[in-house]
């Protein structure tokens, strides 16, 4: 998506009605709003005119129609911005699903935080921060940007009308100059705001990190060097914010200029015929009437230029987060043409007779994007069958993750071919439980059900004696008062002990029961006796397990080894 197809995305969005309506009804209300504005700006006028005639019954009616004049405009201008507002929150809604779509889907996410993380940086502050400058930026330019065409012509005629071509025609030169140069002040202000917006991510990740890893920051006595890093990325922040506000200064100058250059423009215009003595034959009540409607005519035209000027700082912050939604949405693209088509590949049927789940012939991995390539398998021939359980072991580092990261399509071989009989994405029937494990925040019934929708019908008294079973009724149950459904708004990950956190985990298995299950250390920080509970249950369930593992215990449950010695080098063990 370009910048021209990001506008138009927003502006007309496909099939959303609400958004068509509301700017719609945006368009009208300024458009109100500017007639209102133009009835207001000629009381003074009248008033000039009614108090030079001394007309006390003039005088009652214009101020009737003055006050139902203000009572309008003051309606019409918080409607204009309400309306503006809830247009911005609805484009924010719309953008921010349409990019969640992207990021959440085919392990985008997964490519864009982990393996190509230097291409885009703060994934995450683009969407849930820029999205939200950039929308509320553009509510603000919207309405101004859409009726101004509309005032210049009407104040431009009316200008004409009162004194020629002089007033018009020097608004619109005093404009074009302005606007080139303020073309070239605000992409200068905007490549700020993108690098401000940069290291605004820099520095919320680093306090994210700092509440996530609190514990482990206590327990390494890692103050001095967190204290360091964030202050230092502040510090970039901070810097690039001065030169932000150093550029926005000239901006600004610039914008003020304009505004109050524009505020003698109306006399300059006004003299030329006032002096040439196209008045001359007029009363003064007539004259001051004419003058004060001129004064306004010519003010409102320049106005109306100047307030397209003062939109230059919205358009620089505009322009600075638009451009960062436009690469992330060019990356997103890019990353779901090529790579990924590898993902979406994984439908194979699920062939219940089958006694093999997957068949990998000269398979070859390697590091995603490494330079110069890190080789971390090569030429691995290996079938994966039903109820033959397989334990891969080898030296840390050695690949043993990144093979199930490939099984798994989270990675794609480089070489060699998998044949996958069964959908590794069919959760209801495969499971992966990665070493860095996942809980959420929120209820047991979440963290125990997760990926499927825990609002869909719970066996409760199964998930309890799951819970039983793992004897986590004392760390768990009691901590919730048996209220497993209800979300404690607990980040579970920080509030349990690493061997409670792997029994959580485990309690998955139990509940989903799958077919076929990869374990990545899953049982390492449990007591043996507590491990050899937990995979008998496994094995009596039929569960074919695929683990990897340093620990000699697990040999017991499972029937073969595979032992990677090198990335070249496989040895298979049968086991007892
Ligand atoms: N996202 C990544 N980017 C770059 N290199 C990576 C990435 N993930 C893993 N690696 C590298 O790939 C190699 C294999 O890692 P892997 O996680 O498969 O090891 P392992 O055998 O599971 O180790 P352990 O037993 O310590 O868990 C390691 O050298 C590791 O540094």
């Amino acid at each position: 998506m370009n910048f021209k197809e990001l506008l138009k995305f927003m502006i007309l969005i496909h099939g959303n009605h609400l958004v068509r309506i509301l700017f719609i009804f945006l368009l009208l209300l300024a458009i109100a709003n500017e007639i209102a504005i133009y009835n207001i700006g000629l009381i003074t006028g009248d008033y000039y005119k009614i108090m030079n005639n001394k007309d006390r019954n003039g005088f009652f009616k214009q101020t009737m129609k003055s006050i139902g004049l203000i009572i309008g405009i003051a309606l019409l201008k918080a409607l204009k911005e309400y309306v503006g507002s809830y247009l911005y929150i609805e484009w924010r809604r719309h953008l921010t699903t349409n990019l969640h779509q992207k990021y959440l889907q085919n392990m985008l996410y997964y490519h864009a935080n982990v393996i190509n993380s230097n291409a885009n940086d703060n994934v995450d502050q683009r969407i849930t921060q820029d999205i939200d400058k950039m929308t509320n930026n553009l509510s603000y330019i919207v309405p101004e940007v859409i009726v101004s065409p509309f005032i210049i012509i009407f104040y431009g005629y009316k200008c004409y009308d009162l004194n020629g071509f002089v007033g018009p025609i020097g608004c619109l030169v005093f404009f074009l100059i302005s606007t080139l140069i303020n073309r070239f002040l605000i992409l200068n202000v905007s490549k700020w705001v993108y690098k401000q917006e940069q290291c605004e991510g820099d520095f919320r990740a680093q306090h994210f990190h700092i509440r996530h890893k609190a514990e482990a920051i206590a327990f390494l006595n890692g103050d001095n060097i967190e204290l360091t890093k964030s202050n230092s990325l502040l510090t970039t922040l901070i810097n690039v914010q001065r030169r932000f506000i150093t550029h926005q200064l000239i901006l600004k100058v610039f914008v003020y200029l304009c505004d109050y250059f524009g505020s003698i423009m109306s006399f300059i215009a006004l003299s030329v015929p006032l002096f040439a003595g196209a008045y001359d034959n007029l009363t003064p009540a007539d004259l001051s009437q004419l003058i004060s409607q001129n004064v306004f005519f010519t003010m409102y035209l320049i106005n109306c230029f100047t307030r397209l000027i003062d939109l230059a700082n919205y358009f620089s912050i505009f322009f600075g987060t638009a451009n960062r939604i436009v690469d992330l949405y060019r990356w997103f693209g890019h990353h779901n043409e090529s790579q990924l088509t590898i993902v979406s590949n994984d439908d194979a049927p699920n062939d219940k007779s089958s006694q093999i789940y997957m068949d990998c012939t000269d398979l070859c991995v390697n590091v995603p994007q490494s330079k110069p390539i890190k080789m971390i398998i090569q030429n691995l021939t290996l079938q994966l069958r039903k109820g033959q359980n397989l334990l891969i072991t080898g030296p840390s580092g050695i690949g043993k993750s990144s093979l199930l990261r490939t099984w798994k399509q989270i990675w794609s071989n480089c070489g060699g071919h998998i044949d996958r009989k069964i959908s590794l994405n069919d959760t209801t029937k495969v499971m992966f439980l990665p070493q860095k494990p996942l809980l959420t925040v929120g209820s047991i019934v979440e963290q125990i059900t997760y990926p499927f929708d825990s609002e869909k019908s719970i066996d409760i008294p199964a998930i309890i004696e799951i819970l039983q079973f793992l004897e986590l009724d004392k760390s768990i149950l009691e901590r919730v008062n048996n209220d497993i459904v209800s979300d404690q708004r607990i980040n579970w990950i920080d509030h349990l002990s690493v061997g409670e956190v792997q029994r959580l985990i485990l309690a998955r298995v139990l509940y989903h029961r799958p077919i076929l299950l990869f374990m990545d250390e899953s049982t390492s920080a449990l007591p043996l006796e507590m491990e050899e509970k937990i995979l008998r249950r496994f094995q009596q369930m039929q569960i074919t397990m695929i683990s990897c593992g340093h620990r000699d215990s697990l040999k017991a449950f499972h029937h073969i080894e595979l032992n990677i010695e090198s990335f070249d080098r496989f040895v298979l063990n049968k086991l007892n």
